[in-house]
């Protein structure tokens, strides 16, 4: 997989519903290749600053850049064929297709003329993801929780995009699997793909990330390189029950 020198950055967004702002400001970078983790309690706007900074909600103010682009000014397609790619919480893939049909409608999504074949892609994406190299004939809606989010994550890498969001990736899983699956991301993130996770196990997000932003009421609280953010005394006794 390529790494491009594509980030995306966040400044001064103010967003929210009905003219109503959540996020009061919120600033910071995603430099390429690099994993960013946002972490926070419940209802302090984690899933808004998901969906502003992967162009689904538009800001009430403030820009969100990918590379050269403003993602506010791009529709879907547009976003998509620059190489940003976002798998949102839920309904992230189609249940009665098969793990094979999903990553060719992932491929699909965005299949250029200078893209690699296919069978390049699927080869490159199951290296990453061995789990569900077995289980490509299944159908999707059979697999278990860890395994549906591993195939969302791999079909959204199918079109080889620069940037992945990932909105909560273990939500709904068991502590082991959401583990396993870090381990995956870990994986996605040494291919070189940049990574923005907004996530709510603050260890498991932090412990796979560089740098981590803690947002609280829709303001940032702290944004550091992802070790010092877990080793803050407040940011422990406040979201890791003082561990
Ligand atoms: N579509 C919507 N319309 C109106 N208000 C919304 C909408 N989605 C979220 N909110 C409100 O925005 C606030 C922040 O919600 P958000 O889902 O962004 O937080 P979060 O940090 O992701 O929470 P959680 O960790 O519980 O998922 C909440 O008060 C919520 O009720």
């Amino acid at each position: 997989m390529t790494t491009s020198a594509t980030g995306l950055e966040l400044r001064d967004v103010v967003a929210g519903y009905g003219g109503h702002p959540i996020l009061h400001g919120v600033s910071f970078s995603v430099r390429a290749g690099e994993t960013l983790v946002v972490v926070g309690p419940n209802g302090s706007g984690k899933s808004t600053l998901m969906k502003t900074a992967v162009g689904l909600l538009r800001p009430i103010s403030g820009q969100v850049l990918f590379g050269e682009a403003n993602v506010t000014t791009l529709g879907a397609p547009a976003r998509a064929a620059r190489g940003l790619a976002n798998v949102p919480q839920e309904a992230n893939i189609f249940r009665n297709m098969t793990v094979l049909e999903n990553l060719q409608v992932g491929y699909e999504f965005v299949a250029s003329h200078s893209a690699p074949s296919f069978g390049k892609r699927l080869d490159a994406v199951l290296d990453l993801f061995p789990e569900i190299r077995a289980k490509l004939r299944s159908t999707a809606g059979y697999l278990s929780g860890g395994q549906r989010q591993m195939v969302a994550m791999a079909a959204a890498l199918m079109p080889e995009p620069s940037v992945l969001a990932l909105d909560e990736p273990s939500a709904g899983l068991s502590p082991r699997n959401a583990e396993i699956l870090f381990e995956v991301i870990g994986r996605v993130a040494a291919s070189g793909v940049t990574l923005l996770i907004v996530e709510q196990n603050t260890r498991l997000g932090l412990g796979a990330a560089d740098h981590g932003v803690v947002l609280v009421g829709g303001r940032i609280r702290l944004a550091a390189p992802a070790a010092e953010v877990l080793a803050d005394p407040d940011i422990r006794r406040l979201y890791l029950g003082g561990a």
